[in-house]
């Protein structure tokens, strides 16, 4: 990497940051955009991608590093995302010196400035390199969680209280890990053994998830240039994500409606165990433009005989479909997402507990509907990429009391046995991101009497 790549690639991130930070866009939409449109090598566009995602989801600690030395908010809108980056690299990349933190700054500011915002850069970071970390009195419990792990305080307070202190500390600090690279392998077109060693052969180390026997944890990124990703003998998907699949226990001539579908990841794994003669799978999705992306991958993966698209709000499935249409139904839920932080970090500034309260009344309105298309002794696998337990345990508790016909099922996988995952009374099976380092899951079965 020379220097000129290293200031083009803080320029491009500071670039990204600002429109994140001051303008509310999307990390992963900006990042995107900016790297395609940008002329950076490989190792430079992971550099771009580290400090925007770095500094989003740390933008609360390091906030709290500068506040009290910013007399009065700047007046160019590049200067605290430029702060914010600098000081992300000041404490946590430990392989980018000092004094290369400072020097880019400094050019950034001057390139950026003609008021002399780069005094004012330059500074800051001088008195944030001399005070090191800084965070509240340990004995503050959310506070200081809040700021150590850059989570909004009343976040910290609900999970504390639902889930303990220790508990909600160890999911907070898994959440700012990096994702596993997970892939789930295609029983149907190979082995896990020829896939581990397949993907041995191409540079990456190997090992079989602990949650999931059919799931391979890689050593690094880039298996999308894989000639088995290309062939469908394998699907990158998070392991929690892939067992929702599973406990829908598909066979092989079910017609199946997958009602909250995009992106398409697990109306992938449905399709991939259906028969071509005999099975279907219906995927939905309220946003019309989203479809393109599930019609992408049943074109990759040579499943669009298997699939129907459809724009629909899930909560129109009884008046548009009928009574009876449906041996298996997912309802992939519209959630807070909070099980997904690490891969989407900006959503932990966004959310409030009134997004999770309307969120339940959309989820149990979903269920309502899809549950009347349901055939006689059908199954609904009811999941979200949450842990809120009004998102999950209540939704289910209230559909369960108006519906007597429905019952909750235990979830029995072969996984299941040996893992440790969260089973309340209520059945619901959560699985905590700091569990196995897995996106966070709630998944739970309800079976229609027969
Ligand atoms: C958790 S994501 C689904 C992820 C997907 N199952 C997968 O594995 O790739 C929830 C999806 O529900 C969609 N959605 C939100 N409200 C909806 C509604 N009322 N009806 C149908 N889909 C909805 C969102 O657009 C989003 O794509």
């Amino acid at each position: 990497m020379n220097n000129l790549n290293v200031a083009t690639a803080r320029e491009v991130a500071l670039n990204v940051l600002t429109k994140v930070l001051q303008q509310k866009s999307y990390s992963n939409i900006q990042l995107n955009f900016s790297l395609n449109n940008s002329t950076l090598d490989e190792r430079d566009k992971a550099l771009v991608t580290q400090l925007v995602y770095g500094t989003i989801q740390y933008k609360l600690f390091l906030e709290y590093q500068i506040k009290h030395l910013l007399r009065a908010k700047p007046k160019e809108s590049f200067v605290v995302p430029l702060l914010l980056m600098s000081v992300y690299q000041l404490q946590f990349l430990d392989k980018i010196p000092d004094h290369a933190v400072l020097n880019s700054a400094n050019e950034l500011a001057k390139k950026r400035s003609s008021h002399g915002a780069y005094k004012l850069v330059n500074g800051i970071l001088r008195n944030v390199q001399r005070q090191g970390p800084l965070l509240p009195a340990v004995g503050q419990t959310a506070e200081y969680l809040s700021i150590k792990e850059s989570m909004p305080e009343w976040l910290v307070k609900y999970l504390s209280d639902k889930f303990g202190n220790s508990k909600t500390a160890r999911i907070l600090q898994s959440l700012n890990t990096v994702s596993h690279n997970s892939v789930r392998v295609n029983t149907k077109k190979t082995t896990v053994q020829a896939a581990k060693e397949e993907l041995h052969d191409q540079g990456f180390d190997v090992t079989v998830s602990p949650l999931r026997g059919e799931n391979i944890l890689l050593s690094h990124g880039g298996v999308a240039a894989t000639n088995l990703f290309r062939d469908g003998q394998i699907t990158i998907q998070d392991e929690a994500s892939s067992v929702v699949v599973d406990a829908l226990h598909v066979e092989p001539g079910d017609i199946v409606l997958d009602a909250c579908a995009a992106p398409g990841g697990k109306t992938m794994q449905i399709a991939e165990l259906l028969d071509q003669n005999v099975g279907k799978v219906t995927a939905l999705d309220l946003h019309e433009k989203k479809l393109a992306l599930i019609e992408n991958n049943a074109k990759r993966l040579e499943l669009t005989d298997l699939i129907t698209v459809q724009a629909m709000d899930a909560r129109n499935v009884a008046s548009e479909f009928g009574p009876q249409k449906f041996d298996k139904i997912l309802v992939d839920a519209p959630c807070s997402g909070l099980g997904l932080l690490r891969r989407k970090p900006e959503i932990r500034y966004e959310k409030t507990f009134t997004d999770i309260i309307n969120l339940s009344k959309i989820q149990l309105a979903i269920l309502e509907s899809v549950a009347q298309s349901l055939k006689i002794g059908g199954r609904i696998v009811y999941s979200t990429c949450t842990i809120t337990p009004e998102e999950n345990e209540e939704v289910v508790a209230r559909f369960i009391a108006a519906h007597p016909e429905f019952f909750v099922e235990q979830i029995k996988l072969p996984s299941f046995d040996s893992v440790k995952t969260e089973v309340g009374t209520d059945l619901t099976v959560r699985i905590f991101p700091d569990d196995y380092q897995t996106d966070g899951f709630s998944i739970t079965s309800l079976r229609l009497r027969g």
